[in-house]
């Protein structure tokens, strides 16, 4: 137990067991504050829950990360199965609640708050939650919002978040004494991976004064660049969404001779949106994500697939995700080191210049005349509500949550490992991010769908196979590991 974590000041919680079982736990406030009381879980009186048989979980119950084993493998890491607990450490009526969105939108924020709001109400009879207005800097600079099931009703129909959120003004002490004074007791943090980090610390403050106050994370990334958990909430919305401006753009490309469609998805680090809208559609013929290197002119480049394809086929579609090709990019224009207020990179638009490059290729060359739509719905799919499984999953989200601060965790996110609810310590998804792993299957499908060039030579491909771990893959069960091929340098060819 009380393993110190390099990577912060946090204390982790591992414990061993036998034949290489790990359980990477979760802080609780009775580790730092003793004598604490408990309460029958009010879910037992619950005329809806009472008669389900076993609804409470098993205090040892606890989730594989790794569900893919040989006879000889050790059990590896676990974590603790998320879900209501027979006791739990907060008497309802002595809970004071909050919420707080951060980063960029993302398709089901409101459904989460909303289900935060009713599992506190409904579930545990809680009636005091605040919303902090407009991210971190809403607990000490705006104002508080007082959220009821009645206020939320109908929140799941709408895009956005009805607290407002905000990058950067991330200030702990403040945000801390905020919540101190205030006397809140359950906070509930919705955000990406910065969010999560910055929960992380102010996890950490509240545990240094001493206070009883939960901690708990709900990760959101569009992107679904969060590790260790299966996907994150918004992006099959996202997926979904996108087969509309790819379809569009297969549209306008096979109406008229030559006839190219680009498409810009989100997707900073991480291609998942990019990659799996292309696999859905079959309509899109070469992908292009920050994970994987592309070069434009020579053999095996990008214009000569172009040129290939439009002699097949009279017309073409290209994905592309608006972290990929950003080295090309930063050679042809001026030096980008611009950032948001959370110290974010700011990207250029790689979709207006790859769009532009093409042109003048072709337009240089007079040989083909091409005709190129290039279509940015970035924005338009990000502020969507969220699709049913959306809706459902954030549900189970929010549920989980609440029922761990009730149940006296804290400094946690919650999410499904392996379709398995689960409280996760901060460190697992604030050090990694999760990303496309290029020499996986599902990128392999990928190619084989879309019949573009994998841009490599098989001796990368060799070299870097030869001292990584296996990688894993999102659709095969288990999330993508680090990797360094993401960041291999691809010498170009132009
Ligand atoms: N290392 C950190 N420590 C403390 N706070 C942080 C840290 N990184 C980011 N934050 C804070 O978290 C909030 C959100 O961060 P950011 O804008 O990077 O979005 P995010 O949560 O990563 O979401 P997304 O990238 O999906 O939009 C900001 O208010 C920012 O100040
Ligand atoms: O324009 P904003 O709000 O900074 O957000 C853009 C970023 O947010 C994300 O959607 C992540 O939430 C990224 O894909 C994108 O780069
Ligand atoms: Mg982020």
């Amino acid at each position: 137990m009380g393993d110190s974590n390099p990577a912060g000041n946090v204390q982790m919680k591992v414990v061993k067991g036998d034949f290489g079982y790990v359980l990477e736990d979760v802080p609780h406030l009775s580790d730092y504050l003793s004598d604490l009381p408990t309460y029958p879980n009010p879910l037992r009186f619950n005329p809806a829950y009472s008669v389900v048989k076993q609804y409470f979980v098993n205090v040892d119950d606890t989730v594989a990360q790794k569900i893919v084993v040989h006879t000889d493998s050790p059990r590896g890491t676990h974590f603790r199965r998320a879900g209501p607990r027979q006791k739990v450490y907060f008497n309802p009526a002595e809970v004071h609640a909050c919420i707080v969105t951060c980063g960029g939108l993302c398709p089901g924020l409101n459904t989460v708050i909303r289900e935060i709001v009713c599992g506190l109400y409904h579930m545990y009879g809680v009636s005091k939650v605040l919303g902090i207005d407009g991210g971190y800097k809403g607990f000490y600079a705006r104002n508080t919002v007082t959220l009821t099931p009645k206020v939320v009703n109908d929140i799941h129909k709408r895009g956005g978040t009805i607290i407002g959120t905000s990058r950067g003004g991330h200030d702990t002490a403040k945000i801390v004494d905020s919540i101190q004074d205030r006397g809140i007791n359950h906070v509930y943090i919705i955000g990406g991976d910065g969010t999560q980090k910055g929960a992380a610390v102010i996890y950490e403050e509240i545990r240094q004064r001493g206070l009883k106050v939960s901690v708990a994370g709900i990760p959101k990334t569009i992107d679904n660049d969060i590790p260790v958990i299966d996907r994150s909430f918004g992006f099959d919305t996202a997926v979904e969404e996108a087969q509309r401006a790819i379809n569009s753009a297969h549209v306008e490309a096979e109406s008229i001779e030559n006839g190219i469609g680009v498409v810009k998805l989100m997707g900073r680090y991480s291609g998942f949106i990019a990659m799996y809208a292309t696999l859905a559609s079959r309509d899109v013929d070469c992908c292009l994500i920050p994970e994987s290197p592309f070069y434009l002119e020579g053999k095996g480049g990008l214009f000569e697939y172009i040129e290939k394809r439009l002699k097949e086929n009279g017309h073409m579609v290209i994905v592309i995700a608006e972290g990929a090709g950003q080295d090309l990019l930063s050679e042809s224009l001026q030096s980008m080191n611009q950032q948001d207020a959370s110290g974010n990179k700011l990207l250029k638009d790689v979709g207006l210049w790859i769009s532009e490059r093409i042109k003048s290729h072709f337009g240089r060359q007079q040989k083909l005349a091409i005709n190129l739509k290039y279509i940015d719905p970035t924005y338009m799919i990000r502020a969507i509500p969220s699709n049913a499984a959306d809706n459902v999953y954030c549900t189970l989200l929010a549920q989980s949550a609440v029922h761990g601060a009730m149940a006296g965790y804290t400094g946690f996110i919650c999410g499904p490992v392996n379709g398995r609810h689960s409280y996760i310590p901060f460190n697992h998804i604030t050090e990694k991010q999760n990303k496309v792993v290029i020499t996986d299957r599902m990128w392999a499908r990928l190619l084989s769908s879309t019949n573009q060039p994998s841009f490599l030579n098989p001796k990368d491909v060799t070299e870097i196979q030869e001292d990584e771990d296996p990688p894993t893959q999102m659709l095969d069960g288990e999330n993508c590991k680090d990797s360094k091929f993401a960041t291999k340098d691809i010498p170009s060819m132009s």
